[in-house]
Order: structure tokens, then sequence, then C-alpha cells
């Protein structure tokens, strides 16, 4: 169990293995089990750094609201900590937002991103107003079905798998739960990463409900040379519903950048 202090604030986080780096961000309300099934099918000479975002996981819990910038200075200072220059960084999601924001920031750390199941902005600000309403009022219960919904395939969620995600999602606090809702509703990208030039990955789930496949599409496409993937049979979190297919993609990704 690693914990890095970083001036102030803990983050949990895995550092595995040896070779060039791989950064994992993971999505609103999962912790980096997110990424468990990917791992056993990357190759050989990665060093994979995984983390819980504030408020998430086992990372501390500060008070909302976040603003995105935090979250990114969160990263910034663990990869910083941690020695890290050129990564790629696959972020899901709201993590996927951290890889925009990290890559216009810190260009030295990120020389390619993978924005998985995400955009340049998610949702509007009204919609995310009316989701931190209702988890004010009555908890992340009151929401988890829809939410699930999107996050998984129909076929998934009669696994006996779905019910430890649905778990995993009950369990995340609050607070950083709310503090990341803030943050994604600030959060608009389409600018800044137009202006990005890194090799760039965009991968989609066909039954992806939160961030379809034209809005990843739509994201990936701002940066010129960028490629597009659509995992069929998956939603929100394909790495989870198709761990093979997803880390068969990435791994043709980092091969094409000589990252392995
Ligand atoms: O909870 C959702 O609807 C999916 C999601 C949106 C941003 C994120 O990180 O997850």
């Amino acid at each position: 169990m690693k914990m890095a202090e970083l001036g102030g604030r803990r983050l949990h986080y895995r550092d595995d293995g040896t070779g060039a780096p791989v950064v994992f961000a993971n999505s609103l309300g999962t912790d980096l089990r997110l990424w468990d099934a990917v791992l056993p099918h990357l190759p050989e000479g990665l060093r994979i750094i995984r983390y819980d975002k504030r408020g998430h996981g086992l990372s501390d819990c500060s008070k909302g609201p976040y603003k995105m910038g935090e979250l990114v200075s969160d990263v910034e200072a663990l990869l910083d900590h941690l020695e890290v220059r050129e990564a790629v960084f696959v972020g899901l999601s709201i993590g996927g937002m951290i890889a925009q924001g990290l890559a216009t920031k810190r260009p030295d750390l990120v020389r390619a991103m993978v924005l998985s199941n995400t955009g340049a902005k998610i949702g509007t600000r009204e919609m995310w107003g009316d989701r931190i309403a209702a988890v004010e009022k009555g908890g992340i219960a009151a929401l988890a079905d829809p939410i699930l919904e999107r996050w998984f395939s129909a076929g998934f969620r009669r696994t006996d798998a779905f019910h430890a995600w649905r778990n995993m999602l009950l369990r995340q606090p609050v607070e950083g739960y709310l503090g990341c809702c803030h943050a994604i509703a600030g959060s608009d990208f389409y600018a800044t990463t137009a202006a990005l030039r890194l090799p760039t990955l965009g991968i989609a789930g066909s039954e992806d409900g939160s961030t379809p496949p034209d809005l990843v599409r739509e994201t990936t496409e701002l940066v010129p040379g960028s490629a597009f993937e659509i995992l069929r049979g998956a939603g929100h979190l394909p790495c989870v519903e198709k761990p093979e297919d997803y880390a068969g993609k990435l791994t043709a990704f980092l091969r094409a950048q000589g990252h392995v």
C-alpha cells in the first residue's frame, strides 16, 4: 500500500513493474481497481502507475467542491514525486479530462495520451447541478441504478461481477463524489485540447450512456493525427467489460509509439 504525501494531501497509488511509464486515471466513483483486469494482458517492460484521485479510493478526501485544476495538480505532483517523465497517460472519463489538462500543462510528463470514454466537455452545468442536488438529498444510492445503466451493458449487469462495481459506487465517499462532479461541471477543454500535438488514441464503448462514441470521437479528433476505436458491447467502463480487447487496443498504441 503506497501513499504519497504531496504538500498536505495524501494520494494512494500503485507503482508496479519497470520500464516505460504508463499512468492510469480512473472515472468518477471508481478507484484504481478499475484497471485490474486489463493489466495482466499488457506486455512486459512497462512501469504501471495507478492512483486514486482525491476523494476516491484510499486517497485523502478533502472538502469539496474541487476544481479540475486541483485534480490535474494532484497527479502532476504525484508524477514529479515518482520522477516520472514522458508517460503514456490513459484517462477514463474524468480521468480523460485530467489527461487533457495535464498534457496541456506539463507536456514533459505526457508523451502520448489515451482518451477513454471521455469528452472535452462532459454533460452540461445544469445536468451536473441536478446530479449534485439529487446526491446531496438522497446520497449516491438515489442515483445508483441510472448511473450503473450508463456504466455497463445490459449483459454485464446480469453477471455476479456487476454487484462488486455496484458496491464500489455505493461505498464512494459522497464528499469526494460531489467534489469531482463540481470539477467536471466547470470544465471545457475544447480550445486547449485542439492546441495539443501529441499521439492520441480515443477509445469508446458502443453502449456508453455517459460519454457516447460520437463525443469521444469528436474530442479525439481535436488532436490532429489521432486514432479512434470503438469497443462493441461495452458501456462506459470497457476496461471492465472487455479487458482483453481494451488491452489489445492499448498495446497496439503503445507499440506504435515505440513505448514497448
Ligand atoms: O457517472 C457517470 O455518469 C459517468 C461519468 C461521468 C464522468 C465520469 O468520470 O464518470
